[in-house]
């Protein structure tokens, strides 16, 4: 994975949501922190080209997102209520949709979902209906749905928002079980605490690029 933010800004009208960034990102983890409306998902909307920059270049994988135009194929977005990114009711034909088009036969297909949910030891989840999933249910659901395109990069905003305890744990888990790349965007510091890398936002502003524990230490500085 390489990522590179060269001179990126978003501005909304007179609103700059992010100040002009430029960093290189190519480790496996990376932690997003920072309060609400400092620029978090805005940053990771630009990763997947979901928002073009305003000014400057994201270049994703060697390929600059403005060149497409909507989300990079490559980038998968779990987005902060993964209820909202479930199209079809039943799981199965969720996981499914997100692989039509691909020239696969049914059984392929089958194949692919049964192994999606798999990697989770989710099998059972198959043939039930979205709007009955827990929180943690869901996530894996949302989960299987982006990882079975086959990105090389995931986004998480906000992974574990609203779940309890049991189920933050089992995420928690999931993420670091991924061999794919990870963006994590958390309000639960815990979740990047072993992170290498982790960037704090403040005011639209690259306020710390850091091992998990300076970057974290500046947060607190920053709101006390
Ligand atoms: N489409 C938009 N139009 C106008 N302003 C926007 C838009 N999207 C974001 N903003 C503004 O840009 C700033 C950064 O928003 P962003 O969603 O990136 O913050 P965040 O750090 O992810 O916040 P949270 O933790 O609350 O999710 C905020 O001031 C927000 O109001």
């Amino acid at each position: 994975m390489e990522i590179r933010f060269e001179g990126a800004a978003v501005t909304y009208g007179a609103r700059e949501a992010l100040s002009p960034l430029t960093l290189t990102l190519t480790e496996n983890r990376i932690g997003v922190i920072g309060l609400n409306g400092s620029g978090k998902t805005t940053f990771a909307r630009l990763i997947n080209g979901l928002t073009k920059p305003t000014a400057g270049r994201v270049i994703v994988n060697g390929r600059d997102t403005a060149d497409f135009h909507s989300a990079l194929p490559d980038v998968g977005f779990i987005f902060q209520q993964p209820q909202n990114q479930i199209i079809l009711p039943i799981v199965r034909d969720d996981i499914a949709f997100g692989l039509k088009g691909r020239g696969l036969s049914k059984a392929e297909i089958e194949a692919k979902v049964e192994a999606a949910l798999g990697r989770f030891g989710a099998a059972h989840l198959a043939a039930r209906r979205a709007h009955e999933l827990s929180g943690g249910e869901l996530q894996i659901a949302a989960l299987s749905a982006v990882l079975v395109t086959g990105p090389d990069i995931l986004i998480l905003d906000e992974p574990t928002n609203q779940l309890d305890l049991k189920n933050r744990a089992l995420v928690q888990k999931i993420i670091e079980d991924l061999p794919e790349n990870a963006i994590v965007i958390s309000h639960d510091l815990e979740l990047v605490a072993d992170f290498g890398r982790v960037l704090l936002f403040h005011g639209g502003r690259l306020a710390a690029d850091a091992p998990a524990a300076e970057a974290i230490a500046r947060y607190r500085e920053i709101i006390a």
